[in-house]
This record gives structure tokens, C-alpha cells and sequence, in this order.
């Protein structure tokens, strides 16, 4: 089932930088990553889709909403951590949910404990934030995400700033929650190693244009990593262009 389509969009700021464009779909359980080099416009595509920036041309739709024209219906399935809000670490992860719950009036009570079992921080709901390692930091965070029961989640570089550990949880938490929720996942992230331990489709962003999209299986040719890739994609567009 296609769940987010997004239809030839453009966005150029009055500078003329921003998103050229761009197309493509997601389906269920999808675990997409989004690649390129900074100031390539992955930011501005993905306010488009949250609906915080309007785009010049094209079509946003989430299960067949469209963004600007059926906001509340398309947004209502969508989850986001874009700027990562600090919980209140002076509380406890149960207490920080109870307050992101507030948003949400019609959540079921049972909500917060089942999104602390998805993310694996249910042992340590009571236990105060300060004492969380950054790993489970960003696990809070994740649950917060999911508390409106989001078909889509949409993450801005979330394993920046963790160590190893970390990572590896983080990574493994989305796994989990895209393999056995079906949760479909829209991550940008510079760490393209990490991005490829998890996304089973790619799109690589140059210069507000997508140069590259499709499987990481089929994409890679072998022995070739995805870090070798990414960077190889990128030279020969940015060859191309110099030579336009
Ligand atoms: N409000 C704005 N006005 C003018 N230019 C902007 C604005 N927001 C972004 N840009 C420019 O548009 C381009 C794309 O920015 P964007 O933040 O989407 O890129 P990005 O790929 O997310 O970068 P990064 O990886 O560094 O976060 C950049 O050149 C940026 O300077």
C-alpha cells in the first residue's frame, strides 16, 4: 500500500537554493533513507511533508491526503522528531509522555505504557531521565513519536550525537518497530554507514535535486559499501553539473 507520495515537488527559496523536483513513494514497513551533502534541501523536503513549508509545485499526499489541502486527515498519521526535544530530565520517562500526551485527548490510557514497551524503555519508566544514557534519551524520544499511533514516522538525523551503544539500540529499536508494527520510517542522516545498517530503500539528494532512488540491495554493485557509493553518486553529479 503507497503511503506517502510525493509528486514532482519544488520548493526554491528567493536565493534560488531549496528542492527541485522530486518524486517518490513510500509503502508500508518501507525504512527509507535520505542522503546528501549538507544545505542539499533534505530539511525543506521534509517540512513539505510535515506540512510547515508550502511548496511551489507539486503534490504531497500521506494514504491519499494531501498535505495542503487535507492537512489535519494527512498529518494525523505522521509522528516526527525533527529538532530533538530535550525531556525534562528532573522527570521520569513515564511522567515526561504523560505531559506529550496532553496533546493528544483521545489517546487510551494504556497509550504511554504500550509505546515505553515498543521502544524497550518499560523496565525504566519510573526511573528519572537524568540518569538515561543518550540512547535511551532518543528512545524516549521515539515513544513520544509514536503515541498518536503514527502510520509514518519521519526522523531528522537520530542517531547524531549517540555513541556506539547507542546507535546500535536506536537502530534496533526502529527495526523492530518497522518489521513488527509496520511502522514506515523517513530518515535523513549524514551517517550514511549507520543510515544502510537500516534502510531497505535510498534516495540521495544533490543540490535540492534527487539524483539517485531505489533498494540498497539493487543499488550497490558488489563489494562496493553504500558509504563509497553515496560519495561516488555525488562527485559524478556534481561533474555533471560543472560541465552543464
Ligand atoms: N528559509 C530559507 N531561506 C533561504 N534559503 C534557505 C532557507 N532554508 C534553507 N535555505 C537554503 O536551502 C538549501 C537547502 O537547505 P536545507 O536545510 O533544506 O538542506 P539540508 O540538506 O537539510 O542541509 P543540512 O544537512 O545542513 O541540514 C540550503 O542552501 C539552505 O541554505
Amino acid at each position: 500500500m503507497t503511503l506517502l507520495e510525493i509528486n514532482e515537488v519544488t520548493k526554491l527559496y528567493k536565493n534560488g537554493r531549496g528542492v527541485r523536483n522530486v518524486s517518490f513513494d513510500l509503502s508500508r514497513g518501507d525504512i527509507f533513507g535520505l542522503i546528501g551533502p549538507n544545505g542539499t534541501g533534505k530539511t525543506t523536503l521534509l517540512k513539505m511533508i510535515m506540512g510547515l513549508i508550502r511548496p511551489d509545485q507539486g503534490s504531497i499526499r500521506i494514504f491519499g491526503h494531501s498535505v495542503t489541502e487535507s492537512y489535519e486527515q494527512a498529518i494525523a498519521q505522521v509522528g516526527c522528531i525533527i529538532e530533538t526535544a530535550d525531556a525534562y530530565d528532573y522527570m521520569s520517562a513515564y511522567d515526561n509522555l504523560k505531559l506529550s500526551a496532553r496533546f493528544y485527548p483521545d489517546l487510551a490510557k494504556t497509550r504511554i505504557d504500550q509505546v515505553l514497551e515498543l521502544v524497550g524503555l518499560a523496565p525504566y519508566k519510573k526511573e528519572r531521565v537524568r540518569g538515561y544514557s543518550l540512547g535511551m534519551k532518543q528512545r524516549l524520544a521515539l515513544a513520544s513519536a509514536l503515541l498518536s499511533n503514527p502510520q509514518l514516522v519521519i526522523l531528522d538525523e537520530p542517531t547524531n550525537g549517540l555513541d556506539i551503544e547507542g546507535m546500535v539500540e536506536v537502530r534496533h529499536t526502529i527495526r523492530q518497530l518497522a518489521l513488527g508494527q509496520g511502522i514506515t520510517f523517513l530518515i535523513s542522516s549524514h551517517l550514511i554507514h549507520d543510515l544502510g545498517m537500516i534502510a531497505n530503500r535510498i534516495g540521495i539528494m544533490n543540490n535540492g535535486s534527487l539524483i539517485r532512488l531505489g533498494q540498497v540491495s539493487e543499488l550497490l554493485p558488489d563489494e562496493t559499501t553504500l558509504e563509497q557509493y553515496v560519495v561516488t553518486q555525488i562527485q559524478t553529479a556534481k561533474d555533471a553539473n560543472a560541465y552543464a
